[in-house]
């Protein structure tokens, strides 16, 4: 088993270039299926576990693919299968994404009910309800999600009950081939949003509206394959910005882009850090004391779920209480009690962490319960007294490209070993210290 050990105290400096977004990557691999004829090209693909699962769900799907360099190059010509198998759903929810290309491009998936995961229950409701007004039937059995169509799918009207992501991508790739037209009300407004839409419409496609809560689509007989370059990833770009302002750091964030990070960027200055816009990216300037404040997570454009954890770790190391509240997912605070096991004072009601601080964080083993969890308890690595060990980085490998090799490029003291490496160093660097508020 492998782990990234972090020795505290080091403050972070220099650059860090942000990589192309997991969450724009995967749904716009998806739509390429949608693609009858010509090849597409995708740049600035990032190299995460994430990305090779969704290759091979598409290429189970006998589609040709092929990575090199960071480019993703994606040929849907042949006769399609039309099945995504739990192997690959267990992995990777997103896979999902690929139900509303495929029906609209051979009227058929079967694809795996992808489940709970730990930060929530994840229901699917939203995307079928779309689906089904499209025209479609939808069946659930065996542990899998049929739907089909008998010739094509039908525009309509469609409210979505909550801004799902997920729901708003898969519903815009099944209505771009649709007949007629397709107005989506309610939909997500995530900056991945408008990459997939600009995708899309290279590729032919008639979608307006991406980037506001109503999309209007117009279908098209078909699409071909485009040429499309992926967005920045502005949750690891927040990422690197919490990690530079825990230390007291001055790091450029590389790529960081401005309107995609407003909510992130208003609540660190609230915090007191220094955010300077620069023509490559932000400028992150930690600062002594950190200010306690209060967060909701929100969809966009409010405070992203996909930061809280991350925000969690800073507003440990702020003087005063603060509290953040999940209004997103409904079981996102899994990294509270690892947090605990590093000496923080935080206490769960009902969706809101109560935090006091600033806390004395102590080094200590915890795991990464998801993604996001995991690069915050690295974050919490950076300021803690001794050694922390962050296991389980199967989930950290999902959305970071070398998470440990980044950080130390900028100066922090934290490496990346196999467990019997681990087992050498740990007892001696790693002090017992009394946890004061378990
Ligand atoms: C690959 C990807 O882009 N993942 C992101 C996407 O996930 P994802 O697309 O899964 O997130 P959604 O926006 O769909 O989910 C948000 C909330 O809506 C609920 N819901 C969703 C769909 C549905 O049919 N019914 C329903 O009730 C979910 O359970 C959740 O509580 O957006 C989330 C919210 O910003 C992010 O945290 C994820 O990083
Ligand atoms: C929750 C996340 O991703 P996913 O929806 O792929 O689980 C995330 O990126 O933080």
């Amino acid at each position: 088993m492998e782990k990234i050990i972090v020795r505290g105290g080091n403050k972070l400096e220099g650059t860090v270039k942000v990589e192309g977004a997991k969450n724009a990557v995967l749904p716009v691999i998806a739509a390429s299926i949608l693609a009858g004829k010509g090849t597409s090209k995708l740049y600035d693909v990032p190299e995460l576990a994430d990305v090779y699962t969704m290759r091979e769900v598409l290429r189970n799907l006998n589609i040709d693919v092929e990575y090199v360099n960071n480019t993703f190059t994606v040929n849907a010509e042949k006769t399609l299968k039309t099945e995504a198998p739990f192997e690959y759903v267990r992995k990777m929810r997103a896979s999902f994404l690929v139900m509303g290309p495929l029906l609209a491009r051979v009227g058929k998936a079967r694809i795996a009910l992808p489940g709970g995961c730990a930060i929530g229950s994840r229901p699917i409701d939203q995307h079928l309800k779309g689906f089904e007004a499209m025209g479609a039937t939808v069946e659930i059995g065996n542990g899998f999600i049929e739907a089909r169509i008998d010739g094509k799918l039908q525009g309509t009207k469609i409210y979505l009950d909550f801004p799902s992501v997920g729901a708003t991508e898969n519903i815009m790739m099944a209505a771009v081939l649709a007949e007629g037209t397709t107005i989506i009300e309610n939909v997500a407004e995530e900056p991945e949003i408008v990459c997939l839409a600009n995708y899309l419409n290279g590729m032919g496609a008639k979608v307006r509206g991406a980037g506001t809560g109503i999309i209007r689509i117009e279908g098209v007989e078909e699409l071909n394959g485009a040429q499309h370059t992926v967005i920045g990833d502005r949750i690891e770009a927040g990422t690197f910005m919490v990690a530079a302002a825990i230390t007291g750091g001055n790091v450029l964030v590389e790529g960081a882009v401005a309107e995609h990070l407003r909510p992130l960027i208003a609540k660190m200055r609230e915090m007191g850090v220094e955010i300077k816009e620069e023509e490559n990216g932000l400028r992150v300037i930690g600062p002594e004391t950190l200010k306690a404040i209060d967060i909701k997570t929100m969809p966009h454009p409010g405070f992203p779920t996909d930061m809280q954890a991350q925000m969690m770790a800073l507003l440990l190391k702020a003087k005063g209480t603060s509290v953040i509240t999940e209004t997103v997912f409904e079981n996102r605070f899994m990294h509270v009690e690892e947090f605990r096991r590093m000496n923080s004072n935080i206490k769960i009601e009902g969706r809101s962490a109560i935090i006091s601080g600033p806390n004395n964080l102590q080094g200590a083993e915890v795991a990464s319960t998801d993604l996001r969890a995991g690069a915050a308890l690295v974050i919490a690595g950076l300021v803690a007294d001794g050694m922390t060990r962050v296991t389980e980085l199967k989930h950290i490998d999902r959305g970071y490209v070398d998470l440990a090799g980044k950080l130390q490029a900028l100066g922090a003291d934290v490496e990346r070993v196999k467990e019997q490496v681990e087992e050498e160093t740990t007892t001696e660097d790693a002090p017992l210290r009394v946890n004061t508020n378990l």
